[in-house]
C-alpha cells in the first residue's frame, strides 16, 4: 500500500489553477523531495494530503485511506512553513497539548525534546525561544505519536548548519524504521544524499520526478571527469577528442573530460583501461542543477504555449 496516491488531481481557489492533473505516489518508507517556484503548489499538495483541502479533481488517499480520515490523520506528523505555538506554554506543555490532540503518550514529550536538542529548554517559555528553537520544537511536535507519514515544509529555515545536519539525520533514521517523508524546501545543497526521489513543481504541473540518477540521465546535463597523475594523458586526450568529447589537460598531468551521467562509467573504465591516475573527481549535476534546468524547461513551454 502507497502511503500518498495522489491520482489527476487539480486543485482551485476560485479562478486559480493552484494544480493542474497532478499524479504523484509514495512509498512506504520513501523520502521525496519536493521543490519548486514560489507559488508552485507545494503547500497546496501538502494540504491535500493533510486534508485540509478537497481536490477540485481527482483523487488523494493516503495510508489507502480518505486523507480526512480520524485513523490516517493520528498517523501523519506535520511541521507547517510558519510553526505557530501558544507563547506563554513551555516547550514541553506545548508537546504535552499537542499529544492530547493526537492521542500520543504523553512521556513522548521528553524523549522527542532531547532527540531534537531543546531538552535544557524544557521549562522555558516558548516565547523565549529563537527561531531555530521554534522550528526544532515543531519538529518534536511533528514526530509525536511515531507518525506513518512525515510532511515536513521548509524544516531547515531557521537551523544552524549541524541541526540541519541533525535533522537529515533523523530523516534518514526515520525512513529505516520505515516512516514515509515528504520535504519540502528551497535549500537544496545538502539534501540530496537524503531523498529517494526529487518531484520538481512549475506551475502548478509535475515537471519531473525521478532518483536523481534518472533526472541526471533525463535531462542530459554535462558531467565532468578529472583526473591527475596520468601517464598517457596526451593519447587518452588524443581518444576522447577522436570520439567526440569535450576534452582539455589540467596541469601538469591531469586531464578533463565532459560527458553525460549516463555515459561517465564508459569514460571512467576507459580510463582506468588506459592509464593508472593518482586522483579522480567527478562533477556531476547537482539537484540546484537539475531544478534549474525543468524550471527552466517548464518556463520555455509555458512561454511557447502563451505565443501559440
Ligand atoms: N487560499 C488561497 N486562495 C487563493 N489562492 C491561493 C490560496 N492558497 C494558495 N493560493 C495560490 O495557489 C498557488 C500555489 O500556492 P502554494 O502555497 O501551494 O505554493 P508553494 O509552492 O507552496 O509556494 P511557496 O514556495 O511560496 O510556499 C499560488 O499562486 C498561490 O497564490
Amino acid at each position: 500500500m502507497n502511503a500518498v496516491d495522489i491520482q489527476g488531481v487539480s486543485q482551485r481557489y476560485g479562478s486559480m489553477t493552484a494544480l493542474r492533473q497532478l499524479n504523484l505516489h509514495l512509498e512506504p518508507g520513501e523520502v521525496l523531495g519536493l521543490f519548486g517556484h514560489n507559488g508552485a503548489g507545494k503547500t497546496t499538495t501538502m494540504k491535500l494530503i493533510l486534508g485540509l483541502l478537497n481536490p477540485s479533481e481527482g483523487r488523494v488517499q493516503v495510508l489507502g485511506r480518505a486523507p480526512n480520515d480520524p485513523d490516517v490523520r493520528r498517523q501523519l506528523g506535520y511541521l507547517p512553513e510558519n510553526v505557530m505555538f501558544y507563547p506563554q506554554l513551555s516547550g514541553r506543555e506545548t508537546l504535552h497539548h499537542f499529544a492530547r490532540i493526537k492521542s500520543a503518550a504523553l512521556q513522548q514529550a521528553d524523549e522527542l525534546l532531547e532527540q531534537v536538542g531543546l531538552a535544557h529548554a524544557a521549562d522555558r517559555r516558548v516565547k523565549t525561544y529563537s527561531k531555530g528553537m521554534r522550528q526544532r520544537l515543531g519538529l518534536a511536535q511533528a514526530l509525536l505519536g511515531d507518525p506513518q507519514l512525515l510532511l515536513l515544509d521548509e524544516p531547515t529555515v531557521g537551523l544552524d548548519p549541524i541541526a540541519t545536519q541533525d535533522l537529515y539525520i533523523l530523516i534518514d533514521r526515520l525512513r529505516q524504521q520505515g516512516t514515509s517523508v515528504i520535504l519540502c524546501s528551497h535549500v537544496l545543497p545538502g539534501v540530496e544524499a537524503h531523498i529517494n526521489r526529487a518531484a520538481i513543481l512549475a506551475g502548478g504541473q509535475l515537471e519531473a520526478i525521478g532518483t536523481l540518477a534518472s533526472l541526471r540521465t533525463e535531462a542530459g546535463l554535462p558531467s565532468r571527469i578529472r583526473a591527475s597523475g596520468l601517464r598517457q594523458r596526451e593519447q587518452l586526450l588524443q581518444n576522447w577528442s577522436d570520439d567526440g568529447y569535450d576534452t582539455q589537460l589540467l596541469g601538469s598531468d591531469g586531464i578533463e573530460v565532459v560527458g553525460t551521467s549516463a555515459g561517465k562509467i564508459a569514460l571512467l573504465r576507459q580510463l582506468l583501461a588506459e592509464d593508472q591516475p593518482g586522483d579522480i573527481e567527478i562533477f556531476q549535476p547537482s539537484l540546484e542543477d537539475l531544478y534549474r534546468y525543468y524550471t527552466e524547461r517548464a518556463g520555455n513551454a509555458h512561454a511557447a504555449e502563451d505565443k501559440a
